[in-house]
């Protein structure tokens, strides 16, 4: 492997959507450019740095890279505003929409134009990384005459449907004219079978089609088109729309699994970062604090008996949904890991049955339940105790779920997840299909299903699905290929 600080490898710059399951991903995809040799500068907004900062443990994984560094921008967020990443309802996502486009866009374009880059011992910048949906880093890449690579971190199936929407928008199909949230959409290529309007991504729901959340989506994956060329951390499974997606994104590379390509990487340069604090050194770039403790718990708990449960970062539950959901589980019969992100709960209520409900669950669970605000998720699904995922379907669950071969029950809130979780269940066939409905009965029987009543079907098409991923980042794998391809396009701009 070659050295990164080299005045002769290139310097890319990486820039992600500021919240935690991009900026996952984007970490993964700048440490595997540093095993390769090149030079990496990631940018993160304010808020979300000091928070990594205090969990992890950045010197052990990145100390080894000299030409790695990180640069903050503005976010725009007051001291004052909650430290919440989840998002209440769509006008979180609205008031951070406005501030990427009053702060952090100007705040970027300042730090790649000023000499605060120019000047680096490293050269100066080669290419630019972005997010997908972060449209205004390629202005600023043409801006600098260097080409621009346009990440889009969810699923290769969402980013097909925002490419359909202005075509099902023309056919009427959105906005729903009824309420029938079962009728088959037949205006998506390759999903005119399966794809309800229940399945398509969330902002679709909008019964204004000027509603910024779905206007900012669609806008942003046509100017995504301007870009050099395009990533996506998804592998062959996705094959079917990702010969659809070279239509409008010829130069594309898809990498994924990432969170695989990253261990086989480190294990070939025989390193396994281990930390000298008790911050985190995981290849997630936590914004909270892992909890480790639930690990010694796993340790006693019989093989595959497991259910782990989390709803990723920004999603937020309502108490009832919160008191459903802990009903199914406790019913279900099933030993449960839940985590619960500190303000993923709506508003506390005081409605006295809701407060009785809790304290018979809290002794139900202290039985079989164990739970904790932030885990280390890749490697509690690796665990041998998991047996099953009950997730929200955000795509690095649903990709490092895959990967470890473990099935999943999905219970989708936002985005992508509507149509990720309808392929893990109709497609893929590794998990089943909570949407939209989250009452304790049928938790209770999904919980089941996945466990007991189809788990021998389950496990037949987990085990295919993960030993695919594990191909796709073998050395002739696809995966693999694309990126060298990408290394090569890289070093190319340099
Ligand atoms: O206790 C936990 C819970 C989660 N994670 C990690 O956090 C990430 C969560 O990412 P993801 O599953 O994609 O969920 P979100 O955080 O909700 O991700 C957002 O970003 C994704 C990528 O674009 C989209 O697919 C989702 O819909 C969107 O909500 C994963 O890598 C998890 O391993 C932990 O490390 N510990
Ligand atoms: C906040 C959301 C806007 C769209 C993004 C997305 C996507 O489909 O690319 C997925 O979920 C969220 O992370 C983003």
């Amino acid at each position: 492997m070659a050295k990164t600080g080299s005045l002769t490898s290139p310097h890319v710059v990486i820039f992600p959507f500021p919240i935690q399951g991009h900026i996952n991903s984007m970490l993964k995809l700048a440490e595997v450019l540093c095993l390769s040799g090149i030079n990496v500068t990631f940018i993160n907004t304010q808020r979300n740095h000091s928070r990594y900062l205090s969990f992890n443990d950045v010197q052990s994984r990145f100390g080894r890279f000299p030409g790695f560094c990180f640069e903050t921008i503005p976010d725009g967020l007051s001291a004052d505003q909650p430290r919440s990443a989840g998002f209440r309802n769509s006008q979180d996502l609205v008031n951070m929409l406005h501030r990427l486009k009053t702060v952090v866009r100007p705040g970027f374009r300042e730090l790649l134009t000023s000499n605060r880059l120019k000047i680096d011992t490293r050269g100066p910048v080669s290419c630019i990384i972005a997010d997908g949906i972060l449209g205004f880093a390629i202005d600023v890449a043409e801006e600098l005459g260097i080409p621009s690579i346009s990440f889009r971190t969810s699923s290769a199936c969402s980013s097909w449907i925002y490419f359909c929407l202005t075509k099902l928008i023309e056919n009427g199909d959105i906005p729903f004219k009824d309420e029938d949230m079962d009728r088959l959409i037949k205006n998506v290529p390759e999903m005119e079978s399966f794809l309800r309007c229940r399945d398509l991504p969330s902002f679709c729901r909008a019964k204004d089609l000027n509603h910024p959340s779905l206007d900012f989506v669609i806008a942003e994956t046509s100017y995504s088109t301007r870009a050099t060329a395009h990533l996506l951390n998804t592998f062959d499974i996705e094959a079917p729309v990702i010969s659809h997606l070279r239509a409008y994104w010829p130069n594309l590379y898809t990498i994924g699994p990432l969170n695989s390509l990253l261990n086989t990487l480190r294990s070939r340069t025989a390193y396994s970062p281990h930390s000298s604090s008790s911050k985190s050194v995981s290849s997630n770039a936590s914004l909270y604090e892992e909890d480790r403790s639930c690990m010694t718990w796993l340790d006693k708990q019989p093989e595959k008996s497991v259910v782990y449960v989390s709803f990723g970062s920004i999603a937020m539950v309502s108490r009832e949904q919160w008191l459903e959901i802990w009903y199914g589980l406790v019913n279900s019969g099933h030993r449960f890991l839940w985590v619960k992100p500190p303000d993923s709960l709506l508003a506390k209520d005081d409605e006295e049955s809701h407060v009785q409900a809790e304290t018979e669950l809290i002794e139900a669970t202290k039985e079989r339940g164990y739970t904790m605000e932030w885990a280390p998720q890749e490697e509690v699904l690796n665990h041998s105790s998991v047996g099953g995922f009950f997730t929200h379907s955000g795509w690095n669950s649903t990709l490092e779920s895959m990967v470890a071969g473990v099935p999943m029950v999905c219970w989708p809130h936002l985005a992508d997840q509507q149509i990720n979780s309808r392929y893990v269940s109709e497609v893929w066939k590794i998990g089943m299909d909570m949407k939209d409905n989250c009452n304790r009965l049928t938790v209770e029987k999904l919980i089941r299903d996945m466990m007991d009543v189809k788990r021998e079907e389950l496990m037949k098409s987990t085990a295919k699905v993960a030993e695919m991923a594990r191909q796709s980042i073998s050395r002739d794998g696809s995966s693999y290929r694309n990126y060298e391809g990408l290394l090569e396009f890289i070093r190319k701009s340099c």
